[in-house]
């Protein structure tokens, strides 16, 4: 439903996007992750029809998001991850356009405004970030598209709001709809994402179901040393993270485990427990090579 095809768009070097390719399918949510500046905005943007491909190409449905972009835009709910509706307008001024330009239901729309309930006669001006996001959700959902681009959706949100809008993602994912979300949350990437694409100077560096990715990540050890001494003398034989007694070391390959393994036995230790591996020990991990940590 969504596709990206071997996009690429080159703002220098390191920037922009770099042969990208990904499908989103109908009844599935994609998470886009990477540091700030890796391309997902404008991977976004791409699908949006805001920006032309120097090669390849963005599709959604049958329709190319460049050349067809009025079509493309019929089909797509948008929450851009800069929200900048105009300053003099109240909240209910806007959600007024939407019901026009969208065509949107009255029931939906009352829905959502019970799910993420702000003040509507307040001018944006006037809002907050969170009940300027909260507005831009509503207005994203009211309509009823097939196809929801979401960049970084939770930004501003109270964990009240964060939750209301997950359980909402994950009614519309049941709903048929292909969902892509960019975000920095690791948790809610967990909770509602199918598949996901690291993302790093404008390349996917790695891309697999939520699981797949997860399995394939360093594990995270936690080993208790009798001494404070012990401990700073065995993590700096192997990059550990001291606290106190403790040392938190992460592996990746059966050869690293190994030499974990050989160099604890040469230690008293009191405890080893493994981590359970999340996401964000994925991520962290593809942060720390480029050096960015
Ligand atoms: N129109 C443009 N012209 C030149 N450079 C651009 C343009 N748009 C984006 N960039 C650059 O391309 C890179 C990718 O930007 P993008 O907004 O896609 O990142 P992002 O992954 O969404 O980051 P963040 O997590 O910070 O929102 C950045 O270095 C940005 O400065």
């Amino acid at each position: 439903m969504i596709q990206l095809h071997s996009l690429t768009k080159k703002f220098s070097e390191k920037q922009g996007l770099f042969d990208v390719s990904f499908t989103v399918e109908p009844g599935t949510v994609f998470g886009f992750i990477g540091p700030n500046g890796a391309g997902k905005s404008t991977a976004i943007r791409h699908l949006m029809g805001l920006l032309k491909p120097d090669s390849g190409s963005a599709t959604i449905g049958s329709f190319d998001c460049w050349n067809d972009s009025e079509r493309v835009k019929a089909l797509v709910g948008y929450l851009p991850g800069e929200i900048s509706f105009p300053a003099d307008l109240t909240g209910e001024d806007i959600l007024t356009l939407t019901r026009r330009m969208d065509k949107t239901s009255p029931e939906r729309e009352k829905e959502l405004r019970a799910l993420f309930p702000i003040d509507t006669s307040v001018k944006v001006r006037k809002m907050s970030k969170g009940m300027k996001q909260k507005l831009a959700i509503i207005r994203c959902f009211m309509k009823d598209a097939p196809v929801y681009l979401l960049d970084e959706p939770t930004s501003g949100l109270d964990p009240l709001m964060q939750e209301r809008f997950l359980e909402l993602v994950l009614k519309e994912k049941d709903a048929g709809k292909a969902i892509l979300m960019s975000s920095h949350h690791f948790p809610e990437m967990e909770k509602t994402c199918d598949q996901a694409a690291l993302i790093r100077n404008g390349r996917i560096i790695m891309q697999d179901s939520i699981e797949g990715l997860i399995a394939n990540s360093r594990k995270l050890f936690h080993i208790e040393f009798a001494s404070a001494e012990d401990a700073v003398a065995f993590a700096g034989s192997l990059n550990g993270h001291v606290i106190g007694n403790r040392v938190d070391v992460s592996v990746s390959t059966t050869d690293e485990l190994n030499t974990l393994l050989q160099k604890v036995s040469q230690y008293r230790v009191s405890s080893f427990r493994s981590a359970p591996a999340d996401l964000e020990i994925v991520f962290i991990h593809y942060y720390a090579e480029e050096g960015s940590l």
